[in-house]
């Protein structure tokens, strides 16, 4: 069972517009009816991309420090909220990513911090005005897999931070967040090896976020991103929908934990393959170029010229 965290009256709900407001106690008063009573979340994703603010908007309070620059410490942090018998867990982590690569210590220490949580949500966060994803997308999609089991994306969600843009001239709103979406999809399920036949069970949502003081409002003083939605109930709608879609929360044991990671097996071949490589390529052509240098007699001073051509002669051979 999760060791609840002391958690404290949800007062930040009513920093929220009335319908908000209305649209929250709706959505956990069927929370309740279904037998929720409480929800952890958990988001992740790159450094910066607005994690922190996300966790902020959501409840009401400033509770994580938000800064432009990267997080100081690599901690991952707890809030917990009640509201009418309901609480709301939500854990922030840091970015995991480090001179880029994904930093196995940080993503340890959340490993650690989760032992015996169950998380019932991911919040995969990302920015929407970024035009293009990379190999680092992937590696944090990949080490997230790697710790909690693939399984875990069956509760993911993406989350797109910096939703109140102009997409660049000649797309339309819809258009650039759907192009958007598709190339994140794509490579979470990429990372997360998720097979074109088992789609259906890994649905991942994708909600968009304005995290900023200016974003634009609704005749009811809700925020709205530029396709009309008020988009924290909607946040949170959808993660009632992911709670409900029929797959299980993920509890992180000491199994989980501490099982084999397929990384590391990964890791164990990379002497393998150097030793291969250096007996069956590097050395012959070593010998090559001892062989070629020791053949045209040249000078000592001379030997690099001859060490270079010797081995582009062979390596064009
Ligand atoms: N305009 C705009 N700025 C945002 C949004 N979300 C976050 N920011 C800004 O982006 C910067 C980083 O935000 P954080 O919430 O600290 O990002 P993070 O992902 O928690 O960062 P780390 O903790 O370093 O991993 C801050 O300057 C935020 O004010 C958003 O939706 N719109």
């Amino acid at each position: 069972m999760m060791a609840s965290p002391i958690s404290r009256e949800w007062t930040g709900i009513q920093q929220f517009p009335p319908a908000t407001q209305t649209k929250m106690l709706e959505l956990l008063g069927k929370l309740k009816q279904e037998n929720v009573n409480s929800l952890t979340i958990l988001v992740m994703g790159k450094g910066g991309v607005g994690k922190s603010s996300t966790v902020n908007s959501i409840i009401g309070e400033r509770v994580m420090a938000v800064s432009a620059f990267q997080s100081e410490g690599p901690r991952p942090m707890i809030v917990s909220r009640s509201r009418a018998g309901f609480t709301l867990n939500i854990i922030d982590t840091p970015g995991i990513v480090e001179g880029g690569y994904v930093n196995d210590q940080a993503l340890e220490l959340i490993k650690r911090f989760l032992l015996n949580k169950t998380i019932d949500v991911l919040l995969y966060v990302d920015r929407l005005d970024a035009y293009r994803v990379d190999n680092l997308d992937k590696q944090v999609v990949r080490a997230i897999t790697d710790s909690f089991g693939k399984e875990i994306w069956r509760r993911g969600m993406v989350v797109l931070t910096h939703a109140q843009l102009s997409p660049p001239d000649g797309l339309s709103y819809e258009d650039f967040f759907s192009r958007r979406s598709e190339a994140l999809l794509k490579v979470v399920r990429g990372g997360a090896r998720i097979a074109n036949r088992e789609m259906e069970d890994y649905s991942l949502p994708v909600v968009l976020v304005e995290n900023s003081g200016r974003c634009n409002k609704n005749d009811c003083d809700e925020k709205i991103v530029p396709n009309g939605t008020a988009w924290i109930p909607n946040l949170v709608k959808t993660v009632a929908d992911v709670v409900a879609n029929g797959s299980k929360g993920i509890l992180v044991d000491k199994k989980l934990i501490e099982g084999p990671n397929p990384n590391q097996r990964g890791k164990l071949l990379i002497p393998i393959i150097l030793a291969i490589q250096y007996f069956l390529i590097i050395k012959p052509i070593k010998g090559w170029i001892n062989h070629d240098v020791e053949n045209e007699r040249k000078p000592a001073w001379e030997l690099w010229d001859v060490d270079s051509a010797g081995r582009d002669g062979h390596l064009s051979n």
